[in-house]
């Protein structure tokens, strides 16, 4: 049970009004997302927010869906949760990379307030044991990342602004310049 100590020892920040928070879960592997619903909702309760969760087919559809939901202006903070595990080709890279490199682009080119609570691992013995909130608990630990970066946010700055420096991020994104 999530206390406000958590991984790291660090304390999980106050807020006041409460931070609003959107979980975005991709539920490939239901037993490994309600372990994972579980550690975020608890380490989330215990700091009073205000939780709002949607579901996504996979983890390729968290990043395009957390940037949806930032349009509405509604949330100072996102919680991807989602597992990926290797199969038999290399899309397993794929949804791996480009799952975390969307999550770290909203991030830096946008200022959103993300805690990346996706496995990617080679069993489902791994996952198990990063979902339970009993054991890893990753799924509690990408909330209190989530809650970290907005509690920044509050000390830093007015919040989530127009997406600043597009031409940077498409370049980052895909290597090719706006001019190809
Ligand atoms: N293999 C896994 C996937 N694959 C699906 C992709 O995330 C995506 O939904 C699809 O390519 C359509 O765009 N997703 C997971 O979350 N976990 C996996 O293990
Ligand atoms: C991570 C994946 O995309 C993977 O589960 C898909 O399995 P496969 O590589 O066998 O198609």
């Amino acid at each position: 049970m999530a206390t406000r100590e958590e991984a790291g020892g660090l304390a999980l920040p106050a807020f006041d009004p409460a931070p609003r928070v959107l979980v975005v879960i991709a539920p490939y592997y239901d037993g490994i997302a309600a372990g994972q619903l579980a550690g975020a909702r608890a380490v989330l309760q215990a700091a009073g927010a205000e939780v709002e969760e949607i579901r996504v087919p996979g983890a390729l559809e968290i990043p395009p869906a957390i940037r949806l939901a930032a349009d509405s202006g509604r949330f100072d903070a996102y919680v991807a949760l989602g597992c990926v595990i290797r199969g038999e080709t290399t899309h397993y890279e794929t949804v791996c990379e480009e799952s975390a490199r969307g999550i770290t682009l909203l991030g830096i080119g946008r200022g959103l307030c993300i805690g990346n609570g996706i496995l990617t691992c080679e069993t489902l013995a791994q996952a198990e044991e990063r979902a339970d909130p009993a054991r890893q608990d990753k799924g509690g630990g990408a909330a209190a990342a989530a809650l970290h970066l907005a509690a920044l946010a509050r000390r830093f700055g007015p919040g989530p602004g127009p997406l600043r420096g597009e031409d940077e991020i498409f370049v980052a994104a895909t290597g090719l310049s706006r001019t190809a």
